[in-house]
């Protein structure tokens, strides 16, 4: 973390530091940033004294180059400024997209965005409640009220220009004619005692209703604290990749922080990933199948592969190849080691096994370690390189973790063994893989100074792209690294240290470490 990069003004060189400015000032504890308020400014020894938000009594005393405005990476931005960074644009594949104008380095903030509105249950408690009931008497086609609600709370708490940008959202079918739900719902309403919150609602048109139910059904993001969704503006006309060229995490306020994960060019295309991370790792089949959610065959670069290379098997012949399916074809690549191809014969019963594997591990019981580790061993004869064996590597890594760590240890390694041959990308789920792996070396290892850090390391890295230097997940592996980098004995460090898990003083940001 450079001084530039959370301090004043950009273009500010001079630090002005005055009694009484909210800032993120260095412990020297930890080497961590921390929010405190400036309490006394020595302008001749260039040192501030603070007073920590936490009443720390230790380390008070910080030099000016160690101090900085809280950063503004976290809260949204303006509505001109988000227009200056990124446009829309229509494509004749995939609708309206949105574009950068200007180059972007991996993890730099493209922009932060305010929610168009956040539709949480306090919003209109009432309202709520009623849905609810309504829900448990007869179940809503769509398994949720969120919604239905969220579309009624857009009538309730917004203007007209709001509601027309919500009701301007990608639906699939913008003539929909109302269904038994939004008839049923409008019908309850009308005659439910809302309060102040039914005026609206009794003029609202089912037909307007509905379109607006789909807006936020196609558009909407889950809220990450309560059962409620957020709907934005300029980021609901970003498509879907599944080598996305962004990644997101939440601001202040419910800010959607979007951030570049790989270098971006002028002019790139600023893509999200609508499925979570764990599926991204899923053959591009299981991917298509899930994005029938949103309607759409997806048309990403990894899904116009020609191999999956995800769906690897073993060669039968020789037991050493690995075979990949051609999606167009369904046939299998030639051996790359003894040259031959399965028959067609053995290419259908290699397809239908895969199939049988699939659903068997869909159902498999989390609990019971020995059917997975059963299941496991016999698919270990017939694939390699396979994302269910993947998916199977989580379960029995989660599983052994308390119980085995040896064990547990050889299942993580083949998890990012895994995601760095399907899709070496940072994704929370590969930086998280490095750091657990790292907190199980430093009880087996400890004396590995040298594979502890890089375990750290990686994970600092990644999630630094990901979420940012200032974000809470950043400061776990940080931390980490400081402490092994700053002990003799590896052993003392503190796996929880700077983690989410009941830790009260939370850094903000790091100084960087030099390896
Ligand atoms: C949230 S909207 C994105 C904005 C939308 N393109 C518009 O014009 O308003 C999601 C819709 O965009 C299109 N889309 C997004 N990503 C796509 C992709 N990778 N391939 C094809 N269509 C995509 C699909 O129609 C999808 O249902």
């Amino acid at each position: 973390m450079t001084k530039e990069r959370g301090a004043k003004g950009e273009d500010d060189d001079e630090l002005r530091w005055k009694i009484g400015d909210r800032v993120y000032a260095l412990w020297a504890g930890n080497n961590c940033y921390y929010v405190s308020t400036i309490a006394e400014v020595n302008e001749t020894d260039r040192t501030v004294v603070v007073t920590w938000d936490d009443a720390d009594t230790s380390h008070r005393k910080v030099s000016f180059d160690q101090v900085m405005r809280p950063s503004d990476e976290t809260t949204a931005w303006s509505r001109s400024r988000i227009e200056k960074r990124a446009t829309v644009r229509s494509t004749k594949q995939k609708g309206r997209c949105l574009f950068i104008n200007e180059a972007c380095e991996p993890g730099q903030v493209v922009f932060a965005e305010r929610p168009l509105l956040v539709a949480l249950p306090a919003v209109a408690p009432k309202l709520w409640e009623c849905l609810q009931k309504l829900h448990e008497a007869q179940p809503l086609n769509l398994g949720t009220i969120t919604f239905h609600f969220a579309a009624l709370v857009s009538v309730l708490t917004l203007e007209t220009g709001d509601i027309d940008i919500i009701r301007d959202k990608y639906v699939p079918e913008p003539d929909e004619e109302p269904n038994e739900d939004v008839l049923r719902i409008l019908k309850v309403l009308q005659e439910a005692d809302l309060d102040g919150e039914s005026n609206r609602i009794r003029n609202l048109e089912a037909k307007n209703f509905q379109r607006l139910v789909s807006a936020w059904r196609y558009n909407s993001f889950g809220h990450h604290k309560e059962d409620g969704l957020v709907l934005y503006n300029r980021i609901s006309m970003c498509a879907h990749s599944c080598d996305p060229t962004c990644c997101w995490s939440y601001g202040d306020e419910d800010a959607f922080v979007l951030r570049s994960r790989m270098a971006l060019e002028k002019g790139g295309e600023l893509t999200i990933s609508y499925l979570q991370d764990e599926d991204l790792l899923k053959s591009t089949g299981v991917r298509q199948q899930k994005l029938q959610n949103w309607k759409f065959t997806c048309m990403c670069p990894r899904c116009s592969l020609k191999v999956d290379v995800g769906r690897g098997i073993r060669c039968q012949r020789c037991k050493v190849g690995v075979l990949y399916p051609e999606v167009p074809t369904r046939g299998f690549e030639t051996c790359k080691v003894c040259g031959s191809s399965p028959s067609s014969e053995d290419t259908q019963m290699l397809l239908h096994m895969e199939e049988e594997y699939v659903a068997r591990v869909d159902t498999l019981d989390k609990k019971d370690l020995d059917d997975v580790q059963t299941v496991y061993q016999a698919a270990l004869e017939i694939f390699e390189r396979h994302w269910i064996l993947y998916v199977m590597d989580t379960i029995l890594w989660e599983g052994q973790r308390q119980k085995n760590i040896m064990v547990a240890m050889e299942h993580q390694r083949r998890r990012i063994d895994f995601h760095q041959h399907y899709y070496f990308r940072p994704t929370f789920i590969l930086a998280w893989c490095h750091e657990e792996l790292g907190d199980c070396m430093v009880q087996q290892f400890p004396s590995r100074k040298w594979h502890l850090m890089q375990e750290f390391q990686r994970a600092y890295q990644m999630l630094a792209i990901l979420c940012g230097t200032t974000h809470q997940y950043t400061a776990s592996p940080y931390n980490k690294l400081w402490q092994v980098s700053n002990t003799n004995n590896s052993a003392q460090v503190n796996a929880s240290a700077g983690s989410n898990d009941g830790e009260t003083r939370k850094p903000v940001a790091q100084a960087s470490i030099s390896m």
